[in-house]
């Protein structure tokens, strides 16, 4: 059955009226970024002065700031994108627009397969495309795959650091509170290790804006039961050591 779905209508051939601003900078922007999910880690990292505010992007809810963060010789930038694919891709497009060039992201995410320990490190190689914005940006697809280079830089970084690890495909939703247990069932049926809210949108807009992505995600919750299980899975000690290796792995990424 073919449906009539707007999201299905990319368009490729004309320029868009509004391009994201840069955003008013009060700093030397750096080229490489770590997008943090983790407020609680960007406070204790970036908080009470320990990092430069280099740039402020406000919307309706609030602002969101993009810190320079100075690591050794270097300095790399860190922000909060915000929850979901279109808040978090319309920071994206800001923070792109404002001079950062290469990305690694470090966020939560449900654990789809039975036995992901909460805390466990995923790499995610693929994101089935169950949210709306990428579609705005590449044409329609099931999956969107990261880039093979950036994914071994990844797990490079996590080799090197005996970080436990897995590759693999994760689900992308708009709708945390639509994961019913036949959609859990037929995403990991076709290969997905955790659901989360970005990581399909992210890869798109990177594509079209040709800069560097890459993502780490951590096994949070967990939704292959037949109940859902919290594990209480935002105070897992993973978020800090995720965000230090997603330090480490955008330095080392070209
Ligand atoms: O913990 P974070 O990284 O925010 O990840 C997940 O949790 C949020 C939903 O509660 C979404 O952002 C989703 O991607
Ligand atoms: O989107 C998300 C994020 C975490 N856990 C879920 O079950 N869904």
């Amino acid at each position: 059955m073919a449906w009539d779905i707007p999201l299905t209508e990319y368009d490729a051939d004309s320029a868009a009226l509004i391009e994201p601003a840069a955003g008013s900078t009060s700093g030397e922007v750096p080229e490489l970024a770590v997008i943090c999910f983790f407020r609680d880690v960007i406070d204790e990292v970036c908080g009470d002065g320990r990092a430069e505010v280099v740039a402020t992007f406000t919307w309706e809810h609030g602002s969101h700031q993009l810190f320079s963060l100075q690591v050794g010789e270097r300095r790399v930038a860190v922000f909060h994108p915000g929850v979901g694919a279109p808040l978090a891709c319309g920071l994206f497009e800001q923070v792109i627009a404002t001079g950062c060039r290469t990305f690694v992201a470090c966020g939560g995410a449900g654990a789809v397969v039975p036995g992901l320990a909460l805390g466990h490190v995923v790499v995610p190689d693929a994101a089935v495309r169950d949210e709306g914005t990428s579609y705005h940006y590449l044409p329609p697809s099931r999956e969107v795959s990261a880039d093979p280079a950036v994914t071994a830089v990844l797990c490079d970084v996590l080799d090197e650091r005996a970080v436990p690890y897995v590759v693999g495909k994760t689900w992308t939703t708009d709708a945390p509170y639509r994961e019913t247990q036949a959609k859990v069932a037929a995403r990991r049926g076709e290969g997905c290790l955790t659901v989360e809210m970005e990581t399909a949108a992210f890869l798109a807009v990177a594509r079209h804006r040709g800069v560097t992505f890459g993502q780490y995600l951590y096994a949070g919750d967990d939704v292959s039961g037949e109940t859902w299980d919290h594990r209480h899975w935002q105070t897992s000690s993973a978020r800090r050591d995720l965000f230090w290796l997603s330090v480490e792995a955008v330095l080392r990424l070209p």
